[in-house]
């Protein structure tokens, strides 16, 4: 059966959070509850110019739209050649493969690069990367330093580390282009345009460029099940990380999500990601009230990208967060 034929039919709303509307305390009470009950949600008014999303919509249909040959062997922007990726060079089963291409730019390298002399159109496609970048970081950081400060204020601490969100700095923030190509297959079989997944990061911010659908979540609410997102090109989807969730206690959700391809049309992404440096050590929360014990032990971002790495390498998929889980009389251990 097409592992999409189910779930096409059950679509949700993600809640949309108009970050000018609403009063701060309000703003952030819905925050909160979207993290913990959704880890996804979208947001409106959020100070990334529409018309700065759109240009880089043309720029980057134009990066995708030269020819194969030159995406690999050439690389955009003076990056590392790793920077283009097509398909899932890990792949070993067709489970595991993603019908997707992607440019990977980190934010310090799109600022730092001196495009070729006299090629005026790779200078403003790589000024538009870089504004969206900024735009994208800032809104990032903004909400993720609100949900942090929710957590600690609702265990009554005011001054708490927060060292996790300040060290996702413009060295170590990413942003992602994604085309999911048309694909025959997809129609028959329902193939992945990405495989399932959860980001390995803090907070994710994703503009979905047109209204192609595709993306699915597995509801962590009531029954686990896969739901389609209705696409809102007018609204930013943020969803939550990794490292928020082992640092929440599992208070806030990263919420495993994947893309099906389409059969009939193309459809464009791009994703900021907010990564703190190698170095970050994240600490679970002890006190979150949900739970008086550390659901993980204490890692650095670094030692985690590794573990998710050679996972991958060995098994063909990403076992995340369940590497890091404390046993049950590891977690008792803190009660005594
Ligand atoms: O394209 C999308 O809708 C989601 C992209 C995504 O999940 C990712 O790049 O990690
Ligand atoms: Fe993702």
């Amino acid at each position: 059966m097409n592992k999409d034929d189910d779930v096409s039919r059950c679509v949700v709303v993600l809640p949309v959070i108009d970050l000018q509307q609403l009063n701060e305390e309000q703003c952030r009470a819905s925050k909160v509850r979207a993290a913990s009950e959704w880890g996804f949600f979208q947001v409106t008014n959020h100070g990334v110019p529409q018309a700065l999303l759109d240009k880089l919509h043309e720029a980057q249909v134009a990066l995708f739209r030269r020819p194969f040959e030159r995406k690999v062997r050439q690389p955009l922007l003076h990056l590392s050649p790793e920077s283009y990726r097509w398909g899932t060079p890990t792949a070993t089963c067709l489970e595991h493969l993603s019908w997707s291409e992607a440019y990977h730019i980190p934010m310090t390298t799109s600022s730092l690069i001196t495009p070729p002399a006299g090629d005026d159109k790779l200078t403003t496609r790589l000024v538009m990367i870089e504004e969206v970048s900024t735009a994208m970081w800032k809104l990032a950081q903004q909400l993720a330093g609100i949900l942090v400060a929710a957590d600690q204020l609702r265990d009554g601490i005011e001054d708490d580390d927060d060292s996790m969100v300040a060290r996702c700095t413009r060295s170590t923030c990413f942003l992602r282009l994604n085309r999911y190509p048309a694909c025959d297959a997809a129609a028959a079989s329902g193939a992945y345009g990405l495989c399932p997944h959860t980001d390995s990061d803090v907070l994710t911010i994703v503009h979905l460029q047109d209204a192609v659908a595709g993306l699915q979540l597995l509801q962590v609410r009531g029954s686990r099940r896969w739901v389609a997102v209705e696409p809102n090109p007018g609204a930013l989807m943020v969803n939550v990380g990794d490292l928020l969730q082992a640092w929440s206690n599992d208070r806030y959700r990263s919420v495993e999500h994947r893309v099906m391809a389409s059969a009939a049309r193309e459809r464009f992404s791009v994703a900021f990601f907010l990564c703190p440096g190698d170095d970050t050590l994240i600490r679970p929360r002890s006190s979150s009230s949900s739970s008086r014990t550390r659901r993980y032990r204490s890692f650095t971002f670094g030692e985690y990208r590794n573990q998710v790495r050679e996972d991958v390498r060995l098994t063909g998929r990403k076992l995340g967060l369940q590497r890091f889980r404390r046993l049950q009389q590891e977690q008792e251990q803190d009660l005594q």
